[in-house]
Protein backbone atom coordinates (compact mmCIF):
# COMPACT_ATOMS: atom_id res chain seq x y z
CA UNK A 1 0.00 0.00 0.00
CA UNK A 2 1.48 3.25 -0.99
CA UNK A 3 0.70 5.92 1.46
CA UNK A 4 -0.65 9.38 0.56
CA UNK A 5 -1.15 10.98 4.09
CA UNK A 6 -2.69 14.14 4.65
CA UNK A 7 -1.36 17.06 6.30
CA UNK A 8 -3.35 18.16 9.68
CA UNK A 9 -3.52 21.42 11.63
CA UNK A 10 -1.58 20.20 15.16
CA UNK A 11 -3.82 18.68 17.65
CA UNK A 12 -2.54 20.23 20.56
CA UNK A 13 -2.44 23.29 19.93
CA UNK A 14 -6.61 23.69 19.36
CA UNK A 15 -8.47 24.83 22.05
CA UNK A 16 -12.23 24.89 22.16
CA UNK A 17 -13.47 28.54 21.96
CA UNK A 18 -16.45 30.03 20.58
CA UNK A 19 -15.28 29.28 16.74
CA UNK A 20 -15.63 25.50 17.28
CA UNK A 21 -18.78 23.81 16.43
CA UNK A 22 -20.26 21.13 18.36
CA UNK A 23 -22.42 18.77 16.32
CA UNK A 24 -25.09 17.16 18.17
CA UNK A 25 -27.85 14.41 17.69
CA UNK A 26 -30.80 16.92 16.65
CA UNK A 27 -32.94 14.96 19.09
CA UNK A 28 -31.30 16.59 21.34
CA UNK A 29 -31.24 20.24 20.86
CA UNK A 30 -33.05 22.64 23.41
CA UNK A 31 -35.51 24.94 21.81
CA UNK A 32 -33.26 27.39 21.80
CA UNK A 33 -31.36 26.27 19.55
CA UNK A 34 -33.60 24.89 17.26
CA UNK A 35 -34.73 28.08 17.38
CA UNK A 36 -31.75 29.65 16.14
CA UNK A 37 -30.78 26.31 13.16
CA UNK A 38 -34.33 26.78 12.23
CA UNK A 39 -33.76 30.44 11.39
CA UNK A 40 -30.49 30.22 9.91
CA UNK A 41 -31.39 27.21 7.22
CA UNK A 42 -34.48 30.31 6.91
CA UNK A 43 -31.69 32.65 5.99
CA UNK A 44 -29.87 30.44 3.39
CA UNK A 45 -33.43 29.07 1.55
CA UNK A 46 -34.21 32.59 1.11
CA UNK A 47 -30.97 33.85 -0.06
CA UNK A 48 -31.57 34.31 -4.10
CA UNK A 49 -29.20 32.19 -5.81
CA UNK A 50 -26.03 33.50 -7.50
CA UNK A 51 -25.96 35.14 -11.20
CA UNK A 52 -25.37 31.91 -13.01
CA UNK A 53 -21.80 32.38 -13.45
CA UNK A 54 -18.91 30.10 -13.78
CA UNK A 55 -16.58 29.53 -11.67
CA UNK A 56 -19.11 28.64 -8.70
CA UNK A 57 -18.68 30.43 -5.83
CA UNK A 58 -17.93 27.77 -2.83
CA UNK A 59 -18.91 30.70 -0.29
CA UNK A 60 -21.71 31.45 -1.36
CA UNK A 61 -24.78 31.66 1.27
CA UNK A 62 -27.71 30.80 -1.27
CA UNK A 63 -29.26 27.03 0.05
CA UNK A 64 -30.09 26.77 -3.84
CA UNK A 65 -26.59 27.11 -4.99
CA UNK A 66 -25.18 24.63 -2.36
CA UNK A 67 -27.31 22.27 -3.07
CA UNK A 68 -26.67 22.87 -6.71
CA UNK A 69 -22.84 21.86 -5.54
CA UNK A 70 -23.73 18.13 -5.59
CA UNK A 71 -25.62 17.46 -9.23
CA UNK A 72 -27.76 19.42 -10.64
CA UNK A 73 -27.99 22.17 -12.05
CA UNK A 74 -25.60 20.47 -14.10
CA UNK A 75 -22.37 22.06 -15.67
CA UNK A 76 -19.18 21.39 -17.43
CA UNK A 77 -18.90 18.36 -20.13
CA UNK A 78 -21.50 16.36 -17.51
CA UNK A 79 -24.35 19.07 -18.95
CA UNK A 80 -25.48 17.16 -21.43
CA UNK A 81 -23.40 13.68 -21.67
CA UNK A 82 -23.90 11.21 -18.95
CA UNK A 83 -20.20 9.72 -19.95
CA UNK A 84 -19.03 12.58 -16.99
CA UNK A 85 -20.47 13.83 -14.47
CA UNK A 86 -22.24 17.38 -13.91
CA UNK A 87 -22.41 17.40 -10.13
CA UNK A 88 -19.29 18.38 -8.39
CA UNK A 89 -20.03 15.32 -5.32
CA UNK A 90 -18.03 11.96 -5.79
CA UNK A 91 -19.69 9.02 -5.61
CA UNK A 92 -18.03 5.25 -6.08
CA UNK A 93 -14.63 6.62 -5.36
CA UNK A 94 -11.97 7.31 -2.54
CA UNK A 95 -13.35 11.03 -2.44
CA UNK A 96 -16.72 10.38 -1.49
CA UNK A 97 -15.83 11.27 2.41
CA UNK A 98 -14.14 13.61 1.75
CA UNK A 99 -15.88 15.46 -0.51
CA UNK A 100 -19.36 15.20 1.59
CA UNK A 101 -17.13 16.73 4.36
CA UNK A 102 -15.88 19.99 2.89
CA UNK A 103 -19.32 20.09 1.56
CA UNK A 104 -21.09 19.65 4.87
CA UNK A 105 -18.38 23.04 6.10
CA UNK A 106 -19.58 24.67 3.23
CA UNK A 107 -23.16 25.03 4.15
CA UNK A 108 -22.38 25.40 7.74
CA UNK A 109 -20.14 28.44 6.88
CA UNK A 110 -23.24 29.85 4.99
CA UNK A 111 -25.82 29.08 8.31
CA UNK A 112 -22.97 30.87 10.34
CA UNK A 113 -23.44 34.06 8.15
CA UNK A 114 -27.22 34.27 9.63
CA UNK A 115 -25.78 35.45 13.12
CA UNK A 116 -22.42 36.04 13.22
CA UNK A 117 -22.22 36.16 16.41
CA UNK A 118 -23.60 32.80 17.56
CA UNK A 119 -21.52 29.86 16.82
CA UNK A 120 -24.11 27.46 14.38
CA UNK A 121 -22.59 23.52 13.41
CA UNK A 122 -25.08 21.54 12.04
CA UNK A 123 -26.46 18.61 14.22
CA UNK A 124 -27.05 14.89 12.83
CA UNK A 125 -29.86 12.68 12.23
CA UNK A 126 -28.90 9.58 14.60
CA UNK A 127 -29.76 7.10 12.17
CA UNK A 128 -28.94 4.27 14.51
CA UNK A 129 -31.26 5.37 17.03
CA UNK A 130 -34.68 4.64 15.48
CA UNK A 131 -36.50 5.67 18.48
CA UNK A 132 -38.83 2.72 18.56
CA UNK A 133 -40.60 2.31 15.11
CA UNK A 134 -39.98 6.68 14.26
CA UNK A 135 -36.41 6.51 12.80
CA UNK A 136 -37.11 9.95 11.47
CA UNK A 137 -37.09 12.48 13.97
CA UNK A 138 -39.94 14.32 14.16
CA UNK A 139 -38.24 17.99 13.33
CA UNK A 140 -38.37 16.85 9.24
CA UNK A 141 -42.06 15.57 9.54
CA UNK A 142 -43.34 19.05 10.75
CA UNK A 143 -44.49 21.01 8.00
CA UNK A 144 -44.68 24.16 10.65
CA UNK A 145 -41.98 25.25 12.92
CA UNK A 146 -43.43 27.13 16.07
CA UNK A 147 -40.62 29.35 17.82
CA UNK A 148 -40.60 29.63 21.53
CA UNK A 149 -42.35 32.86 21.02
CA UNK A 150 -45.34 31.30 19.69
CA UNK A 151 -44.49 32.41 16.53
CA UNK A 152 -45.32 29.99 13.41
CA UNK A 153 -43.48 29.44 10.27
CA UNK A 154 -43.11 26.93 7.15
CA UNK A 155 -40.16 24.53 8.54
CA UNK A 156 -37.31 24.38 6.03
CA UNK A 157 -36.15 21.47 7.03
CA UNK A 158 -39.75 19.70 5.91
CA UNK A 159 -38.73 20.66 2.28
CA UNK A 160 -37.58 23.05 0.25
CA UNK A 161 -39.43 25.33 -2.62
CA UNK A 162 -36.85 25.39 -5.78
CA UNK A 163 -35.95 28.95 -6.00
CA UNK A 164 -34.86 28.66 -9.71
CA UNK A 165 -35.60 25.60 -12.44
CA UNK A 166 -33.31 22.88 -12.60
CA UNK A 167 -33.32 20.97 -16.10
CA UNK A 168 -31.80 17.87 -16.73
CA UNK A 169 -30.28 17.68 -20.64
CA UNK A 170 -29.21 13.43 -19.84
CA UNK A 171 -32.77 12.47 -21.24
CA UNK A 172 -33.62 9.67 -22.03
CA UNK A 173 -30.80 8.44 -20.69
CA UNK A 174 -29.15 7.12 -18.11
CA UNK A 175 -32.57 7.04 -16.44
CA UNK A 176 -35.46 9.44 -15.94
CA UNK A 177 -35.85 13.00 -16.43
CA UNK A 178 -35.41 14.77 -13.60
CA UNK A 179 -35.93 17.90 -14.59
CA UNK A 180 -37.76 20.35 -11.79
CA UNK A 181 -39.86 23.79 -12.40
CA UNK A 182 -39.44 27.29 -10.18
CA UNK A 183 -41.49 26.56 -7.00
CA UNK A 184 -41.15 22.59 -7.03
CA UNK A 185 -41.43 21.10 -3.50
CA UNK A 186 -38.65 18.68 -2.62
CA UNK A 187 -40.91 15.91 -1.89
CA UNK A 188 -40.22 12.14 0.08
CA UNK A 189 -41.15 8.66 -0.40
CA UNK A 190 -44.25 7.19 -0.51
CA UNK A 191 -44.64 10.67 -2.98
CA UNK A 192 -43.09 11.12 -6.18
CA UNK A 193 -40.96 14.34 -7.38
CA UNK A 194 -40.64 13.27 -11.17
CA UNK A 195 -41.90 16.34 -12.51
CA UNK A 196 -40.51 16.23 -16.26
CA UNK A 197 -42.61 15.83 -19.12
CA UNK A 198 -42.35 12.05 -20.00
CA UNK A 199 -43.23 11.33 -15.88
CA UNK A 200 -45.33 14.36 -14.87
CA UNK A 201 -48.89 12.48 -15.78
CA UNK A 202 -47.83 9.74 -13.86
CA UNK A 203 -46.43 11.53 -10.84
CA UNK A 204 -49.68 14.00 -10.52
CA UNK A 205 -52.22 10.72 -10.56
CA UNK A 206 -49.67 8.99 -8.12
CA UNK A 207 -49.60 12.18 -5.70
CA UNK A 208 -52.96 11.87 -5.34
CA UNK A 209 -53.28 8.52 -4.65
CA UNK A 210 -50.78 9.59 -1.71
CA UNK A 211 -53.00 12.49 -0.58
CA UNK A 212 -56.31 10.73 -0.96
CA UNK A 213 -54.85 7.93 1.73
CA UNK A 214 -54.22 10.86 3.99
CA UNK A 215 -57.36 12.25 3.23
CA UNK A 216 -58.78 9.09 4.55
CA UNK A 217 -56.14 8.87 8.00
CA UNK A 218 -54.15 12.17 8.08
CA UNK A 219 -50.73 11.42 8.60
CA UNK A 220 -50.56 7.74 6.73
CA UNK A 221 -48.21 8.85 4.08
CA UNK A 222 -45.56 9.53 7.11
CA UNK A 223 -46.17 6.35 8.96
CA UNK A 224 -45.29 4.72 5.23
CA UNK A 225 -41.94 6.81 5.14
CA UNK A 226 -41.50 6.18 9.04
CA UNK A 227 -41.89 1.82 8.43
CA UNK A 228 -39.78 2.17 4.71
CA UNK A 229 -36.93 3.82 6.90
CA UNK A 230 -37.40 1.44 9.57
CA UNK A 231 -37.32 -1.48 7.61
CA UNK A 232 -34.29 -0.39 5.74
CA UNK A 233 -32.65 0.28 8.64
CA UNK A 234 -33.34 -2.51 11.35
CA UNK A 235 -35.78 -5.24 9.23
CA UNK A 236 -35.55 -6.14 5.28
CA UNK A 237 -36.89 -4.13 2.69
CA UNK A 238 -39.29 -6.14 -0.23
CA UNK A 239 -39.93 -4.12 -3.85
CA UNK A 240 -43.09 -3.83 -5.08
CA UNK A 241 -41.96 -7.12 -6.98
CA UNK A 242 -41.75 -9.56 -3.99
CA UNK A 243 -37.92 -9.22 -4.49
CA UNK A 244 -35.72 -8.41 -1.25
CA UNK A 245 -34.05 -4.82 -1.98
CA UNK A 246 -32.10 -4.29 1.08
CA UNK A 247 -32.32 -3.87 5.12
CA UNK A 248 -29.86 -4.07 7.84
CA UNK A 249 -28.80 -1.03 7.14
CA UNK A 250 -27.71 0.09 10.86
CA UNK A 251 -26.23 -3.06 11.85
CA UNK A 252 -24.11 -1.71 8.50
CA UNK A 253 -23.04 0.91 9.79
CA UNK A 254 -21.19 -0.48 12.56
CA UNK A 255 -19.83 -3.16 10.14
CA UNK A 256 -18.24 -0.68 8.31
CA UNK A 257 -16.32 0.63 11.38
CA UNK A 258 -13.81 -2.67 11.15
CA UNK A 259 -12.64 -2.03 7.09
CA UNK A 260 -9.34 -2.58 7.19
CA UNK A 261 -8.46 0.89 5.29
CA UNK A 262 -9.46 3.48 4.11
CA UNK A 263 -9.57 2.78 0.36
CA UNK A 264 -12.10 0.36 1.05
CA UNK A 265 -13.75 1.91 4.13
CA UNK A 266 -14.65 4.74 1.93
CA UNK A 267 -16.69 3.56 -1.41
CA UNK A 268 -18.53 0.67 -3.08
CA UNK A 269 -16.25 0.41 -5.95
CA UNK A 270 -13.11 -0.07 -3.82
CA UNK A 271 -15.36 -2.10 -1.57
CA UNK A 272 -16.36 -4.45 -4.37
CA UNK A 273 -12.82 -5.45 -5.92
CA UNK A 274 -11.41 -6.15 -2.31
CA UNK A 275 -14.18 -8.47 -1.66
CA UNK A 276 -14.19 -9.89 -5.23
CA UNK A 277 -10.72 -10.70 -4.30
CA UNK A 278 -11.31 -11.99 -1.36
CA UNK A 279 -14.69 -13.99 -1.69
CA UNK A 280 -17.38 -16.05 -4.06
CA UNK A 281 -19.87 -13.75 -3.67
CA UNK A 282 -20.61 -12.19 -7.11
CA UNK A 283 -24.28 -13.12 -6.34
CA UNK A 284 -24.56 -10.39 -3.90
CA UNK A 285 -23.43 -8.01 -6.23
CA UNK A 286 -19.97 -7.98 -5.33
CA UNK A 287 -20.55 -6.38 -1.86
CA UNK A 288 -19.80 -8.84 0.30
CA UNK A 289 -22.42 -11.35 2.26
CA UNK A 290 -19.40 -13.08 3.82
CA UNK A 291 -18.90 -12.33 7.42
CA UNK A 292 -15.49 -10.73 7.14
CA UNK A 293 -16.86 -9.25 4.10
CA UNK A 294 -15.53 -5.59 3.98
CA UNK A 295 -18.65 -3.10 4.03
CA UNK A 296 -17.98 0.21 2.44
CA UNK A 297 -19.45 3.07 4.64
CA UNK A 298 -21.05 4.46 1.25
CA UNK A 299 -23.18 1.45 1.04
CA UNK A 300 -25.46 1.93 3.89
CA UNK A 301 -25.76 5.69 3.25
CA UNK A 302 -26.81 4.73 -0.35
CA UNK A 303 -29.62 2.65 1.74
CA UNK A 304 -30.53 5.72 3.66
CA UNK A 305 -30.86 7.62 0.48
CA UNK A 306 -33.30 4.98 -1.43
CA UNK A 307 -35.03 4.94 2.17
CA UNK A 308 -36.04 8.12 2.05
CA UNK A 309 -36.43 9.23 -1.18
CA UNK A 310 -37.84 5.67 -2.48
CA UNK A 311 -36.74 4.54 -6.04
CA UNK A 312 -38.81 3.08 -8.85
CA UNK A 313 -37.49 4.12 -12.26
CA UNK A 314 -38.42 2.38 -15.53
CA UNK A 315 -35.56 -0.02 -16.85
CA UNK A 316 -34.13 0.12 -13.78
CA UNK A 317 -34.50 -2.30 -10.61
CA UNK A 318 -36.89 -1.27 -8.10
CA UNK A 319 -35.91 -0.53 -4.89
CA UNK A 320 -39.41 0.84 -3.54
CA UNK A 321 -42.47 -1.48 -1.86
CA UNK A 322 -45.05 1.63 -3.30
CA UNK A 323 -44.18 1.93 -7.32
CA UNK A 324 -43.77 5.19 -8.85
CA UNK A 325 -41.90 6.75 -5.20
CA UNK A 326 -39.73 8.50 -6.58
CA UNK A 327 -38.54 11.25 -3.90
CA UNK A 328 -35.73 13.93 -4.38
CA UNK A 329 -33.36 11.23 -1.87
CA UNK A 330 -33.37 8.53 -3.92
CA UNK A 331 -31.75 10.25 -6.63
CA UNK A 332 -28.23 11.72 -7.07
CA UNK A 333 -29.07 14.39 -9.34
CA UNK A 334 -31.49 16.30 -6.57
CA UNK A 335 -31.11 14.47 -3.48
CA UNK A 336 -29.11 17.66 -1.87
CA UNK A 337 -32.22 20.10 -2.21
CA UNK A 338 -34.65 18.06 0.03
CA UNK A 339 -32.98 19.34 3.47
CA UNK A 340 -32.23 16.50 5.51
CA UNK A 341 -29.58 15.11 3.46
CA UNK A 342 -27.50 17.56 5.03
CA UNK A 343 -28.48 15.61 8.59
CA UNK A 344 -28.13 12.61 7.31
CA UNK A 345 -24.60 13.41 6.02
CA UNK A 346 -23.54 14.88 9.17
CA UNK A 347 -24.26 11.19 10.21
CA UNK A 348 -21.89 10.02 7.44
CA UNK A 349 -19.53 12.46 8.32
CA UNK A 350 -19.62 11.42 12.18
CA UNK A 351 -19.57 7.32 11.11
CA UNK A 352 -16.32 8.41 8.72
CA UNK A 353 -14.77 10.30 11.99
CA UNK A 354 -15.78 6.96 13.79
CA UNK A 355 -13.17 5.04 11.59
CA UNK A 356 -11.00 7.71 11.41
CA UNK A 357 -10.51 7.13 15.53
CA UNK A 358 -10.61 3.66 15.50
CA UNK A 359 -7.75 2.93 13.10
CA UNK A 360 -5.74 5.55 13.93
CA UNK A 361 -6.18 7.73 11.08
CA UNK A 362 -7.49 10.96 12.53
CA UNK A 363 -4.34 13.01 11.42
CA UNK A 364 -3.58 10.99 8.05
CA UNK A 365 -5.47 9.03 5.41
CA UNK A 366 -3.82 5.98 3.84
CA UNK A 367 -4.83 5.11 0.47
CA UNK A 368 -4.04 2.54 -1.52
CA UNK A 369 -3.19 4.36 -4.86
CA UNK A 370 -4.35 3.26 -8.16
CA UNK A 371 -6.68 0.80 -6.56
CA UNK A 372 -10.18 0.72 -8.21
CA UNK A 373 -12.49 3.62 -6.92
CA UNK A 374 -9.38 5.92 -7.06
CA UNK A 375 -10.19 7.10 -10.96
CA UNK A 376 -11.98 9.88 -11.73
CA UNK A 377 -13.98 7.54 -14.24
CA UNK A 378 -14.93 5.12 -11.37
CA UNK A 379 -18.70 5.27 -11.04
CA UNK A 380 -20.76 8.23 -11.54
CA UNK A 381 -17.57 9.76 -14.18
CA UNK A 382 -15.12 12.61 -13.80
CA UNK A 383 -16.34 15.97 -11.78
CA UNK A 384 -16.40 19.12 -13.44
CA UNK A 385 -12.62 20.03 -13.33
CA UNK A 386 -11.77 16.94 -13.37
CA UNK A 387 -10.02 15.19 -16.47
CA UNK A 388 -11.40 11.52 -17.78
CA UNK A 389 -8.46 8.61 -16.17
CA UNK A 390 -7.27 11.16 -13.66
CA UNK A 391 -5.80 9.10 -10.58
CA UNK A 392 -7.64 10.28 -7.63
CA UNK A 393 -5.73 10.62 -4.18
CA UNK A 394 -6.09 13.04 -1.35
CA UNK A 395 -4.11 16.19 -3.30
CA UNK A 396 -7.35 15.74 -5.69
CA UNK A 397 -9.35 18.98 -5.40
CA UNK A 398 -12.33 18.58 -4.17
CA UNK A 399 -14.06 21.19 -6.30
CA UNK A 400 -15.61 23.72 -6.10
CA UNK A 401 -14.09 23.93 -3.05
CA UNK A 402 -10.67 25.75 -2.96
CA UNK A 403 -7.53 24.38 -1.50
CA UNK A 404 -6.55 26.93 1.50
CA UNK A 405 -9.82 27.75 2.23
CA UNK A 406 -10.99 28.92 5.33
CA UNK A 407 -7.61 27.82 6.72
CA UNK A 408 -8.50 28.75 10.45
CA UNK A 409 -10.01 27.68 13.05
CA UNK A 410 -13.43 28.80 12.48
CA UNK A 411 -13.71 25.04 10.97
CA UNK A 412 -12.77 23.06 13.48
CA UNK A 413 -15.56 20.92 14.26
CA UNK A 414 -16.84 19.14 17.61
CA UNK A 415 -18.58 16.33 16.25
CA UNK A 416 -18.99 14.56 19.80
CA UNK A 417 -17.70 16.49 23.40
CA UNK A 418 -14.53 14.51 22.46
CA UNK A 419 -13.59 14.70 19.48
CA UNK A 420 -13.39 17.07 16.79
CA UNK A 421 -12.75 17.02 13.24
CA UNK A 422 -10.17 19.64 11.49
CA UNK A 423 -11.21 20.68 8.39
CA UNK A 424 -7.55 19.91 7.24
CA UNK A 425 -7.99 16.79 7.35
CA UNK A 426 -10.68 16.58 4.90
CA UNK A 427 -8.52 18.37 2.47
CA UNK A 428 -4.59 19.26 1.77
CA UNK A 429 -4.78 22.97 2.73
N1 LIG B 1 -27.71 6.19 -6.30
C1 LIG B 1 -27.54 5.51 -5.04
C2 LIG B 1 -28.40 6.13 -3.95
C3 LIG B 1 -28.10 7.59 -3.76
C4 LIG B 1 -26.85 7.98 -3.34
C5 LIG B 1 -26.50 9.32 -3.18
O1 LIG B 1 -25.38 9.65 -2.78
C6 LIG B 1 -27.48 10.30 -3.49
O2 LIG B 1 -27.18 11.54 -3.37
C7 LIG B 1 -28.75 9.88 -3.93
C8 LIG B 1 -29.04 8.56 -4.06
C9 LIG B 1 -27.93 4.03 -5.19
O3 LIG B 1 -28.63 3.70 -6.11
O4 LIG B 1 -27.55 3.24 -4.37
Amino acid sequence: MSHSALETGNRQKLQKNDQIRIRKDIRSLTQDELDHLINAWIFVQNNEPDPDTLPDNPNTVSFFNIAGFHGEPFRGAGYSSSQWWGGYCNHGNVLFPTWHRAYLLCLENALQQYDKTVSIALPYWNEIDTDGNNPIPKIFLQKTYVFKNGKEVPNPLYSYKLASAIRDRLLPIPDADYSKYKGYNTVRYPFSGLVGTPDVATTDAHNSLMQELNTLKDGTTDSLLQSNVYNWLRATVINDQGVTVGGSTADNYIRSLFAPNYTVFSNTTSAEKWNDDRFDDSSAGGLGTADDAVMPLERPHNAVHLAVGGFEVPGIPSRSYIPDANGDMGENDTASFDPIFFFHHCFIDLVFWAWQTKHNQDTQLDLMEFYPGTNSVDSQGPTPGITGNTWLNLETPLNPFPRNSNASSALLVFLLPEVYVDANQCHRM
